[in-house]
C-alpha cells in the first residue's frame, strides 16, 4: 500500500517551476529517504505532503485518500514533520510538548508528555526544564516527541540530524529506526548525508532540479545506472 502517492504533482511560485511532474509513491511502513542537490525541491516537496504548501496541478493521495478530502488539522495529525532548527517555543518542555494540542484547545496529560519523552530516550523529570536550555540533540529529541503526540501516520523529516554531533545524530537514527519498525511508521526523510541514506532507507528517491530523476532501493545510489545519479553520487560521496 502506499502512503502517499504523487500523479504528475507540479509545483510553481509566480512562473517559477519549482517542482516539474512528479509521479511516485511512498511504501507504507518503510523509511524512504529523498537526496539530490541543494535547490532539488525537497523541501517542497515534503511541505506537499502535509498541506503546508497546496500543488499546482496534479493530485496527492495519502493512505488511498485524496488530498483534498482531508481538513487541515487532519492532515497535519496524520502526516507529521519534524525540521533541522527544530524550532521550540518560549516556555518549557511541556509546553512544548502540548502545542500539537493545545492548538486544537486540547490538553496534554503529564503521563502522557512522560511517555512521549521516555519514547525518544529523554527523562520525565525535563518537563519544566525551559525548553531554551537543552542542547541541540535534546532539542531534536523534544521536537520529535512533539510530532508524535498526535501518532502520526507518516513522519516527515527534514534534515534532522544534520546540525547535530557524530553520537548524537547517530541516536536519533536509531530512534528512527525503532520508531519505524515497532510502531510502523512511515517515514520520508531528506538527507543530504548519501551514508546516512544507505544506512536507513528502505527506499530512495533521487531529486534533481524539481524532478523525480529515481525512486528505488538504496542499490541505485550504491551501483547508479543513471548518468545523472551517478553524477550526483560522485560529488556527494567524495
Ligand atoms: N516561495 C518560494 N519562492 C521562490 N522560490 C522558491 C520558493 N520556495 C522554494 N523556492 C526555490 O525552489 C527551489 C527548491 O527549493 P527547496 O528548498 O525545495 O530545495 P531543497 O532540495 O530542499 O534544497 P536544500 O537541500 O538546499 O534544502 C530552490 O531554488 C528555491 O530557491
Amino acid at each position: 500500500m502506499h502512503a502517499i502517492s504523487f500523479q504528475d504533482v507540479s509545483y510553481e511560485v509566480t512562473q517559477k517551476k519549482i517542482l516539474s511532474q512528479i509521479t511516485g509513491h511512498f511504501t507504507k511502513g518503510r523509511i524512504t529517504t529523498l537526496v539530490g542537490p541543494s535547490g532539488a525541491g525537497k523541501t517542497t516537496l515534503l511541505k506537499l505532503c502535509n498541506g503546508l504548501l497546496t500543488p499546482t496541478t496534479g493530485q496527492i493521495h495519502i493512505l488511498n485518500r485524496a488530498y483534498e478530502e482531508y481538513s487541515p488539522p487532519d492532515l497535519r495529525t496524520t502526516v507529521g514533520i519534524a525540521l533541522q532548527a527544530a524550532p521550540m517555543i518560549r516556555g518549557t518542555v511541556y509546553d512544548n510538548l502540548a502545542l500539537p494540542l493545545t492548538l486544537k484547545k486540547q490538553t496534554l496529560p503529564p503521563q502522557k508528555a512522560a511517555h512521549y519523552l521516555e519514547a525518544v530516550g529523554l527523562s520525565k523529570d525535563i518537563c519544566q526544564q525551559d525548553a531554551r536550555d537543552l542542547s541541540g540533540g535534546q532539542r531534536q529529541r523534544v521536537s520529535i516527541a512533539r510530532t508524535l503526540i498526535n501518532e502520526p501516520a507518516i513522519l516527515l523529516l527534514d534534515e534532522i540530524t544534520s546540525a547535530l554531533d557524530q553520537a548524537a545524530a547517530d541516536s536519533i537514527e536509531k530512534l528512527i529506526m525503532q520508531l519505524n519498525q515497532q510502531h510502523d511508521v512511515t517515514v520520508i526523510w531528506i538527507t543530504h548525508n548519501l551514508e546516512q541514506a544507505l544506512r536507513v532507507s528502505d527506499e530512495v528517491w533521487v531529486m534533481i532540479d524539481g524532478k523525480l530523476i529515481q525512486q528505488g532501493t538504496p542499490a541505485i545510489l550504491q551501483q547508479p545506472t543513471h548518468q545523472q545519479v551517478q553524477q550526483f553520487t560522485e560529488g556527494a560521496l567524495r
